[in-house]
């Protein structure tokens, strides 16, 4: 599966965690709208969550919208493809350490791949990060149950039980 970036470019450069996986080889980063590629495009506003079946829709392409928190809003994710959010997982970077669905641009696109169960390639993404390693265990149990769903109905059934926990 490849990782694909829009990158708006108003976030802190040093911080930016796309940037650093292009740095690795690990993303293609985009700076016009047009050439980004058609693909599954993790939107936190997308109505219907990630699930296993979309990798079985024959998409191979993960794309992902890197900006800071405050431009991020619905009309930012005007990229074609097929939008999902992800389902409940909670943040390992240190800026939104611990709350759910805040997460940086290779938080993201490590839990997509470990939902289309593709683990090996989300610990290669995560790790030129020092917090890398403690995204997937704080999220392990949830991603491994989302990855065994079959649809997405599966996946936020399973989420409501981690929401449900939070109240
Ligand atoms: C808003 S940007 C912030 C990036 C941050 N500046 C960084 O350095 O990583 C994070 C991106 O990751 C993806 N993302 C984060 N949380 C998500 C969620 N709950 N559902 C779907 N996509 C999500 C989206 O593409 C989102 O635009």
């Amino acid at each position: 599966m490849e990782c694909h970036v829009y990158y708006e470019g108003d976030d802190d450069p040093e911080k930016c965690t796309a940037r650093r996986m292009e740095k690795f080889d690990e993303a293609i980063l985009y700076r016009t709208m047009g050439q980004v590629p058609y693909g599954v495009v993790l939107n936190p506003h997308a109505e219907r969550a990630l699930s296993p079946a979309d990798r079985e829709a024959g998409l191979d392409t993960l794309v992902a919208l890197d900006c800071s928190w405050e431009s991020a809003e619905a009309a930012s994710f005007r990229m074609n493809g097929v939008h999902r959010a992800l389902p409940f997982l909670v943040a390992a970077n240190p800026v939104n350490y611990g709350r759910p669905f805040r997460l940086t641009t290779v938080e993201a696109l490590a839990g997509a791949l470990c939902i289309f169960d593709e683990l090996e390639h989300a610990e290669s993404i995560l790790e030129p990060f020092r917090w890398g390693e403690t995204f997937l265990t704080l999220n392990e149990e949830p991603l491994r149950r989302y990855s065994e769903c079959t649809d997405s109905s599966e996946v936020v059934a399973v989420q409501e039980e981690y929401l449900a926990d939070e109240e």
